[in-house]
């Protein structure tokens, strides 16, 4: 048990919401099940994930990338296992260095599992609005082959899509088709996705603009996944015929979750860019004693 104190915050990303943990030297451990018991909506803080702050210099996975960039996103779903990537909590990562005086409006890079990420902080708007945060997430691929997803006695072909994390995209006809996702909907072929999926069911809202749901591998249903939209986007443009690397224009997206709206934006280039709100909730100190009742 360590007797030093522990910080936290509270975050989200269109309610994709996290608890942040600012560790710059790398010295709190953060095994699975203290994740999960920090992600705990009644025994913890509450999250979908956790954002562990660490200097790229300071952590294994981050190392080579420190000439890069000076901060690691060390993210992990509410049930402690970790994944290549988070869009949304990027933003709220970056949204946290600012908070915190580390960084100011304007470019910044983030190291994470999938790679450094660029970032753009954008000036605050009047009182209230902290100004939306952008990341470029790298490109979509695409792996051919069919996939298939259901919900109860309703199956569905899925676009199988990586933003570095798996994604499976199915388009319906009612998201409320997709049930309600206490459990994680089977997939197949098994192969597909051999360490797990997020999966995406997605309606149209009118040109250029869909509504989606989520379910998280490793967290659940969520209110918003940033990998997911932007999975969700270029699933989209592609069944709609509309491909950049071919016109030479970017093609944007509006995807409406249960939490907001996130911009989707695909370049010429490939590079799929993310635009939306991320804001600080609240900050403390977890309690010595509850830490200790966990390591
Ligand atoms: N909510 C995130 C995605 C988090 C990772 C995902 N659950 C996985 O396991 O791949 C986002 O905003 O992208």
């Amino acid at each position: 048990m360590s007797t030093s104190q522990t910080a936290f915050l509270k975050g989200h990303g269109t309610e994709n919401d996290f608890v942040i943990v600012p560790d710059p030297d790398n010295a709190v451990d953060l095994p699975a099940s203290l994740v999960a018991r920090l992600c705990d909506r009644r025994a913890g803080i509450g999250g979908d994930g956790v954002l562990h702050v660490v200097r790229s210099a300071a952590h294994p996975d981050a190392r080579s990338m420190a000439d890069a960039a000076e901060w690691f996103m060390d993210y992990r779903n509410a049930d402690g296992s970790i994944a290549e990537m988070c869009g949304n909590g990027v933003r709220v990562f970056a949204r946290y260095l600012q908070h915190a005086g580390l960084v100011g409006e304007g470019d910044l890079a983030v190291a994470t599992r999938g790679g450094v990420k660029q970032v753009h902080i954008a000036k605050a708007g009047a009182a209230g609005d902290a100004g939306d945060i952008t990341v470029s997430m790298g490109r979509a691929v695409l792996p051919e082959g069919d996939v298939t997803v259901s919900v109860g006695a309703r199956e569905w072909p899925a676009r199988n899509v990586s933003m570095g994390n798996p994604h499976a995209v199915a388009f319906v006809d009612d998201l409320d088709h997709a049930g309600d996702l206490f459990t994680a909907p089977p997939f197949s072929p098994a192969a597909a996705y051999p360490d797990g999926v997020n999966v995406e069911f997605v309606v149209d809202r009118g040109p250029r603009h869909v509504a989606m749901r989520v379910h998280e591998r490793g967290s659940g249903e969520t209110r918003s996944c940033g990998t997911g939209a932007c999975a969700v986007a270029v699933a989209a443009a592609r069944r709609d015929g509309a491909d950049p690397a071919v016109t030479g224009e970017p093609v944007a997206y509006a995807v409406d979750l249960p939490g907001g709206r996130l911009v989707i934006t695909e370049r010429p280039d490939g590079a799929v860019e993310m635009t939306g709100p991320a804001v600080i909730v609240a900050e403390g100190v977890l309690d010595a004693d509850w830490l200790a009742g966990h390591s």
